[in-house]
């Protein structure tokens, strides 16, 4: 097969999470490979269950927010047309420090492993957390990459970082189109009485000031795929009603009515709703401004701030991560700003709603809220509360200050929060319980299934069990041992195993389906871009 027309057939996708690098390279299907006479399909000509690409490959860099790194490396099974060398897993990568050096670390890997040529890869779904008010997927050109930089404050640990793999992507895949998927297009439906906030609506129209939700591209495969897995079909006259939770080193939960988003836990950017690994979720909005004693202290972290930042940005230089490319620089002005216009004042709004609110360092009115974001994103959540962003490890703490005893490690919290962990696990546990009380209301108590996904979400089988002994006066109830075994069964047979059941089948009752879902954002995009016409040429 030529190169040119390997180019048509793959393509990348690039899902940048805040502590990981997941892409997932895939081949259209061959029947549904565009061809001069047929430039694109549609899902009408799919065959039950035939999907529109194959995986060829999925890799994994985890731990970008508590190095070192590691690196995943996975070819499919089914792909027999190309190579991909040995599977890796879980191998400590001490290089890897960020996401623009994951990405090449990637790159090199693929072509070293596979031979194959980078031209062979003729799209790149680059998913992008804050979209602001775009409604559906956009190639990225100029004015696309600005607006994405525009929203970057309104998604801290995310535009940013998805912005440097879209430079590394132009810089080492010319010839790729960059397509960019956006998390907060699925959550479009939530109705204006919960996207709005109780402020001036002039200020919120104005400045974008709304919840706009994240995940979505996590929440689009999960309401898809799970709405082949209901072996009870759901009244017909409505969409599938579901609380999903998404929790990851960013976690969040949406409330699926009628088969659309209609209310979720993240909002403005994604720090509210749920804590996180680095992230408070929701406080009191006044708390930013009792953090210091006095604007003195502020201003003299964001001086430390400005040094690191300078310091930070040499170091980049150096290792030349900065490069121009094609034509386009980061962010012309030095102190950070949107000052587009070169009036000397930040530009508030733009066609997309919203901008950057506070980021001029000479600006002394804003020097707390911008260290303010600093401490809600970066200085909160897991890491903050216990000293580790792993949830995992806040876990095995519990259990194991809880070993000598015979109560489960929830139970034993709950006596006492003896400890920094058994805190952390109670707080997040109390958390979620209020979301799902909050949304089984909304839902009028007409709910087909409560789902888990996300890194936590998937692998804690302890959390799982603490919210499923809460949920059962809601006529939830999930089977112990189908839960603890949720790992082997997804490892078990047809790794493809993408979604397992672990509700209890209460006999003689007509039981709520608990699901734990393995989310896949980078098939959602795949899968969207090969349906999307107008990506077809
Ligand atoms: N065995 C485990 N038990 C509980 N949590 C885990 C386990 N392994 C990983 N995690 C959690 O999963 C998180 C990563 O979730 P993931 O959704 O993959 O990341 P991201 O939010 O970067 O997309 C880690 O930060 C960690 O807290
Ligand atoms: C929106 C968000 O928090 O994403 P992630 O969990 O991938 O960091
Ligand atoms: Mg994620």
């Amino acid at each position: 097969m030529s190169e040119d027309r390997q180019g048509k057939d793959l393509i990348l996708a690039v899902n940048s999470g805040s502590s990981s690098l997941k892409i997932s390279l895939y081949r259209i299907a061959p029947a549904f490979s565009p061809t001069p006479s047929s430039p694109s399909s549609s899902i009408s000509s799919l065959a039950p269950g035939q999907e529109p690409v194959e995986l060829l490959l999925v890799s994994t860099i985890s731990n970008l927010s508590a190095p070192p790194a590691s690196f995943s490396w996975k070819p499919s099974p089914t792909s027999s047309t190309i190579n991909f060398g040995d599977k890796i897993k879980d191998s400590k990568i001490q290089k890897i420090t960020s996401h623009t050096n994951a990405f090449t670390y990637f790159l090199e890997h693929l072509k070293n492993a596979s031979g194959l040529e980078k031209g062979a890869i003729g799209k790149v779904c680059h998913r992008v957390v804050h979209g602001g008010d775009y409604v559906e997927p956009e190639i990225i050109d100029d004015q696309t990459y600005e607006r994405i930089q525009r929203l970057s404050d309104l998604a801290p640990l995310h535009n940013g970082a998805a912005l440097t793999l879209i430079k590394a992507t132009l810089q080492h895949l010319p010839s790729a189109t960059s397509i960019a998927y956006f998390d907060t297009i699925f959550h479009r439906t939530i109705p204006p009485h919960i996207y709005s906030y109780a402020i001036d609506p002039v200020v919120a129209r104005e400045r974008g000031l709304r919840k706009y939700g994240f995940h979505g591209l996590s929440y689009a495969y999960i309401l898809r795929t799970l709405s082949t897995h209901f072996t009870v079909p759901v009244p017909t006259t409505r969409g599938l009603n579901l609380i999903i939770m998404h929790l990851g080193s960013g976690a969040s939960m949406v409330c699926i009515k009628d088969g659309k988003s209609f209310d979720t836990t993240m909002g403005l950017t994604p720090v509210s709703g749920l804590p996180g690994a680095t992230r408070c979720g929701n406080v009191d909005p006044s708390l930013v401004f009792h953090w210091y004693g006095s604007v003195q202290a502020a201003a003299e972290e964001k001086e430390k701030e400005a040094e690191a930042q300078k310091e930070e940005e040499k170091e980049k230089e150096k290792d030349g991560d900065r490069k121009e490319t094609q034509g386009k620089e980061a962010d012309g002005d030095p102190d950070g700003d949107t000052d587009d216009d070169g009036d000397g004042k930040d530009d508030m709004d733009g066609p997309h709603g919203v901008s950057r609110l506070s980021h001029r360092h000479t600006a002394g009115v804003d020097v707390r809220v911008t260290i303010a974001e600093e401490i809600l994103n970066r200085r909160s959540g897991w890491k903050a509360m216990t000293g580790t962003t792993n949830f995992g490890e806040i876990v095995a703490k519990v259990k194991a200050s809880s070993s000598s005893s015979t109560t489960s490690p929830d139970e034993q919290g709950e006596q006492v929060d003896a400890d920094v962990y058994t805190l952390a696990f109670n707080l997040f546990l109390d958390r979620l319980l209020t979301y799902i009380g909050s949304y089984y209301l909304k839902l009028g108590g007409e709910i087909d299934a409560l789902v888990f996904a996300g890194g936590i979400g998937e692998k804690s089988p302890e959390l799982r069990e603490a919210i499923g002994k809460r949920v059962q006066c809601l006529g939830f109830s999930i089977d112990l041992d189908r839960n603890a075994n949720v790992g082997n069964a997804q490892a078990g047979e047809g790794e493809d195993q993408k979604v397992v059941d672990i509700s209890e089948n209460w006999e003689g009752k007509n039981g709520r389906k608990v699901f734990v879902v393995w989310t896949d954002e980078q098939l959602e995009m795949a899968r969207q871009c090969s349906l999307d016409p107008r990506f077809s040429q």
